[in-house]
């Protein structure tokens, strides 16, 4: 048995079982407006909180859903060195090989706080490494549908 192999044994255990849950993470205007200007999506909907209030179905300006997307890293924490060393073990490389499914079920209205869920749903040896896929569900607080849930395929060196 190979470190990859060991790998694969550890994640079967976990498999289907929710390993991390995040902290909520407050979703401010001036977030929304940072995005919005490294993206160059400045849509209305996002970044106007006059226009919002009176044209939008929400009523207040909300996140691009690309941004709560791109804040998985941040929210599970997973690319921090400590996470790599935990979840990892023996492990040098983790390449972020993309998603399969991804959907935005409910919007995030501005200053709602979201938080994430992993949970390994798929562990297989690839060449020279392992691949796992995880179901990442974005939470927002007080809200019972989610606001992102996705399939991030992780592969390990
Ligand atoms: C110009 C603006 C740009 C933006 O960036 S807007 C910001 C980002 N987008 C949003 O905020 C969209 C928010 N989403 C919605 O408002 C609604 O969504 C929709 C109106 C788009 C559709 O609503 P409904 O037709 O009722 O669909 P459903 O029941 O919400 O399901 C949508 C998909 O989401 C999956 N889903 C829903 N709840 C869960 C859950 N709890 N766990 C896992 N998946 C869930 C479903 O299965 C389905 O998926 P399947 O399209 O593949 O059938």
């Amino acid at each position: 048995m190979d470190k990859y192999d060991r790998l694969i044994q550890i994640y079967r255990d976990k498999l289907n079982k929710t390993i991390y849950t995040g902290e909520w993470v407050k979703i401010t205007q001036d977030r929304i407006d940072n995005f919005a200007k490294v993206t160059g999506d400045k849509q209305w909907i996002h970044t106007d909180p006059e226009k919002a209030k009176i044209l939008s179905p929400y009523k207040t300006t909300i996140a691009h859903g690309f941004l709560t997307l791109s804040m998985i890293p941040y929210l599970t924490k997973s690319n921090s060195k400590e996470y790599f060393q935990k979840n990892y073990p023996e492990m040098s490389l983790r390449i972020n090989y993309g998603l399969n499914r991804v959907r935005f079920p409910s919007p995030v209205k501005v200053n709602s706080s979201i938080r994430a869920k992993m949970m390994p749903i798929s562990v297989k040896r690839i060449d020279n490494g392992v691949e796992i896929i995880y179901k990442i569900t974005v939470e927002i607080k007080d809200e019972e549908k989610p606001a992102c849930v996705a399939e991030q395929i992780v592969r390990l060196y």
